[in-house]
């Protein structure tokens, strides 16, 4: 049994990891962590400034010429150190995803926390048979580090998001400079903590917690920073790439979705549909790649509103250590606020609410909970066909044939992700190619760490995850030299 995290646990809370160890920020100024359950802090963080980042790229860029020669073998090493470590804090790292963003424990341990180690692992194994030098035409072509790197996550998966990032840096021979998220910051701090006690070389990795506007933006514009890795809103990762354009640092952006999930005409569909809810509601809905539109058959609208909603009434929202708990609150009031204002509009807008609403779910005053909601006839020009809600909202959609179909699915600014449900494979598969999407999941295949991951349009650019993730953090050169004449 996971115990739930107590604040306490986490001595350096208003500190940040800079050079092997934890040091005062320049000018304190602290910023309270919210309980999404209670609405109550739970802890304080500092939050940082240009200067303190400046201190921290300075320690990275001392780093980078060391660990940047590193070989594989020493790498791996390192990987292995931190694994150790990680998996012994697991249920620790659990507890504390589960307090400051409110996924249930279960869920915060097996799904939250798990994919950090499981980012870690696959990493690894992409670096142990990553080929960084190709001898071919005369050529030496050889892959480099890109330098010391600016990593910004979000809160949604706090340690996915870290791990995708401060992997794939580590074993390309990057150092490099991280800011969490401010609205959960306690797994980056443990995550700063495991690191250290696992014995990452001083500067290779340094945390400094803060906002968006102090921190976010200084290691956007620093100069000594090669390349900035983005995780979050559209909205900020413009800014980003906005800053870093005077340097130009290489940007990688993982930004927002809005996906589309086709059931095709032959799928199983009371299958589908259930599927398809349920990938909708994880998470409280805070996942980039939920599925939020689901397209169905005009003829078969009515049947796909009865069984979302009948699933719907499935998900119990509860407190995130409640035993029954499926969904637990959403992770702030901002979050709250907009995912009530956007349940508003959907109504005002003329769709069809088959499940939820506005509000709290019932005998739950207190805490950031929203009820698992579903709108049947939206059509595709309604804000809630188009905006990320972000919250454990489903908006139906009627097609009139698969071309149809395929045309709204890609009627969006994004390109994150996509789903695609049918009988017939060839079909499926053959639909998943015409989504301008960077990943497709066809009848719910399970997921896999292995898969590059990240956006086609404005859901970004570039991608994470094993070899891909690694390839993203090096540069490439072409040493001419190595011909017969040479
Ligand atoms: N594509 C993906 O892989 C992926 C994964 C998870 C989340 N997301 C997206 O993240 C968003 C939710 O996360 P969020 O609310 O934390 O996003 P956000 O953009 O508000 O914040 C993300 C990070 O950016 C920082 N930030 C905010 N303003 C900034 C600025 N002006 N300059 C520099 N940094 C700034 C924040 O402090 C935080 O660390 C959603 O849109 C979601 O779709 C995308």
């Amino acid at each position: 049994m996971i115990l739930p995290f107590h604040p306490g646990r986490l001595p350096h809370a208003t500190q940040f990891y800079i050079d092997g160890a934890w040091v005062e920020p320049l000018a304190p100024r602290l910023l309270d962590v919210i309980d999404p359950a209670t609405e109550a802090p739970c802890t304080a963080i500092a939050l940082g400034s240009a200067g303190d980042v400046d201190r921290a790229v300075a320690a990275a860029r001392r780093a980078f010429a060391t660990w940047s020669v590193s070989t594989r073998a020493e790498r791996l090493d390192v990987f292995e150190r931190i694994l150790t470590v990680y998996r012994r804090r697991m249920d620790d790292m659990a507890a504390a995803i589960s307090l400051e963003m409110g996924a249930p424990l279960p869920m915060a341990r097996d799904a939250q926390a798990w994919a950090g180690m499981a980012h870690l692992e696959e990493t690894a194994r992409a670096l142990r048979d990553f080929t960084f030098d190709q001898q071919a035409d005369g050529m030496m072509i050889t892959r480099e580090p890109v330098g010391v790197v600016g990593l910004i996550t979000p809160w949604n998966w706090p340690m996915n998001q870290i791990a995708c990032k401060v992997g794939p840096a580590l074993a390309a021979g990057c150092t490099m400079v991280l800011k969490p998220s401010e609205v959960a910051p306690l797994s980056g701090l443990l995550f700063a903590e495991i690191l250290d006690e696992a014995g990452v070389p001083p500067g290779v990795f340094n945390l400094v917690n803060g906002d968006g506007p102090g921190v976010g933006e200084a290691i956007a514009r620093h100069p000594d920073i090669e390349m900035v890795s983005f995780t979050g809103s559209t909205r900020a990762g413009t800014i980003v790439a906005r800053l870093a354009a005077d340097t130009v640092k290489r940007v990688h952006q993982e930004l927002g979705g809005k996906s589309p999930n086709i059931i095709l005409p032959d799928a199983d569909f009371a299958d589908a549909v259930r599927r398809g809810v349920a990938g909708c509601f994880g998470n409280s809905g805070q996942s980039c790649d939920a599925p939020t539109r689901m397209l169905v058959p005009a003829a078969r609208m009515d049947e796909a509103m009865a069984l979302a909603a009948q699933a719907a009434a499935g998900f119990v929202v509860g407190p995130p250590d409640g035993a029954d708990t499926r969904l637990g609150p959403v992770v702030s009031q901002v979050q709250f606020d907009k995912i009530q204002r956007l349940i508003q509009t959907g109504i005002d807008e003329g769709a069809v609410l088959v499940a939820g609403g506005t509000g709290r779910p019932e005998g739950l005053p207190v805490g950031y909970y929203v009820r698992p909601t579903v709108f049947g006839r939206v059509t595709p020009d309604m804000t809630i066909a188009r905006e990320e809600i972000f919250g454990p909202v489903l908006s139906i959609v009627a097609y009139d044939d698969v071309e149809q179909a395929i045309a709204i699915a890609n009627d969006t600014q994004y390109g994150l992700a996509a789903y695609v449900q049918g009988g017939d494979l060839a079909q499926a598969r053959a639909v998943a190619r015409r989504l301008r999407a960077g990943n497709v999941n066809i009848n719910g295949a399970p997921w896999t760490v292995a898969a590059p991951f990240g956006g086609y349009k404005q859901s970004g650019n570039g991608r994470e995850c094993g070899e891909y993730g690694l390839t993203d953090f090096l540069e490439i050169k072409a040493i001419l030299g190595y011909g017969p004449d040479a």
